[in-house]
């Protein structure tokens, strides 16, 4: 959808009554021009601001009738803004010139004297086109960029995902940054999303970037997007993340492995909520919600003197910690069932289901790379699988030291046992000592007792 920035007309002339009569038809319309008297002011103007259509001149001088200013002009603005949409005007006798502008990259030309209704087909014309360049820039990055949307198929029935829940429910629609801690496939870029969807930025774009793998040479480039000849290899204009992400949502992963030179550029643009393409002096409004994630103790690094404090205060206004998996065993079979369709729908294999001892080889096991692991278990066990019942052999998994479902019980101690049966009631009961300790029958003191025993 057009926006006012975009709407928005350069009129170059030297002529003050040519200026205000095109400025009020403009305007009658709806339009904002702004009006310069000199090629220099022009240039200036483009720099600074965000122009739809530029309608120029030809001639500055009043001695002068060849057109070489304007064509001169028409030149630089090609070097600096190669896709806006430029009208040459041109009196009667000077065809021949606007010809040869159209020749040099012009979009058209309008004749002096002109009648209105000309100049506006000619400008909404013009508008048109801008918007569609414009569209099909961030369709080609957004095709890049986004990641099919991950909220389907979500999955959090556990108790210790209700607290989660409640938060991601209380703060989705406001402007707070969000900080997503946890370990690696945890779903931290699921919850990103479920936020932006819960938000009143789902129209909105979700554009997500990993900091952890971006070059330092092309880091700025990347996030806020660079001018033609910016540099030897930018060869046309390219939008940004920050300005791709617009109202929307802007998810940086991976936010800890970023370097601290890459740290101060990113705090500079979220301190002072502005950024410039590289190569271009004009400001623009960073305007998107700010979602990040790490698997890493952000404060931890800032101690370390690996990340900046003042960066982590931004980003921080609200933490959300996702659990592991092995604290949602609740959680385990529905998303292993929702794998499972998953998967027999992709490689057309019905009927599948899985046998009693794998659920429950599946529901004790550690799962050190969390819900991604259980994904590509179940996706490797299906496409293996030679029945229709998947077993343990099928699943596939590591042998895991801290369950007895893969280590003989008989084989540890009493105290062991029970140890192992404390985590994992606490962990069932989303680390509340109270629900954990009446689930075993346990008082709340005798429960205390026994995980200060077991440093739990
Ligand atoms: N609640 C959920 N319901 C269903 N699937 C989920 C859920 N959470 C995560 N997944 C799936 O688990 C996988 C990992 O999720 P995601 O990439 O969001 O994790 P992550 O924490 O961002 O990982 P990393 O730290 O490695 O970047 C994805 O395939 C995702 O679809």
């Amino acid at each position: 959808m057009p926006n006012t920035a975009t709407q928005r007309i350069l009129i170059a002339d030297d002529n003050k009554d040519v200026l205000q009569a095109i400025r009020l038809a403009l305007k009658s319309e709806g339009y904002q021009a702004d009006c310069v008297s000199n090629p220099a002011d022009a240039l200036k103007r483009i720099e600074q601001n965000e122009y739809a259509t530029a309608l120029i001149d030809l001639n500055y001088h009043l001695d002068t009738t060849s057109g070489k200013e304007g064509i001169e002009l028409l030149g630089k603005i090609r070097e600096k803004e190669p896709d806006l949409p430029v009208v040459v005007m041109t009196a009667w006798a000077s065809i021949d010139v606007a010809v040869e502008c159209m020749r040099n990259g012009a979009n058209d030309f309008l004749q002096k004297p002109w009648d209105d209704e000309r100049l506006l087909a000619i400008v909404r014309t013009q508008l048109r086109l801008n918007q569609a360049q414009l569209q099909s820039q961030r369709l080609k990055e957004e095709n890049r960029t986004l990641r099919p949307n991950k909220a389907s198929g979500f999955i959090a029935q556990s108790r210790a995902m209700r607290p989660v829940l409640e938060l991601i429910e209380s703060v989705a629609d406001s402007d707070a940054s969000i900080l997503i801690t946890g370990e690696n496939g945890t779903g931290k870029g699921v919850i990103a999303n479920l936020i932006h969807q819960q938000s009143g930025k789902a129209d909105h774009p979700f554009i997500s970037v990993n900091m952890g793998g971006i070059p330092d040479g092309v880091f700025e480039s990347e996030l806020f997007g660079h001018v033609k000849g910016a540099f030897t290899d930018a060869k046309e204009n390219r939008i940004g993340r920050f300005e791709l992400a617009a109202s929307g949502t802007l998810f940086l992963d991976e936010v800890a492995n970023m370097p601290v030179a890459q740290q101060q550029k990113l705090l500079r643009a979220l301190e002072t909520r502005e950024f410039e393409r590289v190569g271009s002096s004009r400001t623009q409004k960073f305007d998107a919600r700010l979602v990040v994630a790490t698997n890493a103790d952000l404060q931890a690094e800032v101690d370390a003197g690996r990340f900046r404090m003042d960066l982590l205060y931004r980003l921080n206004t609200i933490t959300i910690h996702l659990p592991p998996l092995r604290e949602r065993v609740e959680d385990i079979e529905p998303l292993a069932n929702s794998f499972l369709k998953k998967y027999s729908k992709k490689y057309r294999k019905s009927g599948l289901a899985f046998s009693a001892t794998a659920l429950d080889t599946m529901k004790s096991y550690e799962w050190p790379g969390n819900i991604r692991e259980l994904d590509h278990c179940l996706e490797r066990a299906v496409l293996t699988s030679r029945k229709e019942e998947i077993g343990v052999p099928e699943l596939g998994l590591r042998a895991n030291t801290a369950s007895p479902a893969s280590s003989n019980l008989d084989d540890m101690s009493l105290e062991e046992v029970e140890a192992y049966l404390i985590r994992r009631t606490l962990s069932r009961c989303g680390g509340k000592a109270n629900d954990a300790a009446k689930e075993l029958g346990l008082s709340r003191s005798a429960f205390y007792r026994r995980m200060q025993r077991y440093g739990l």
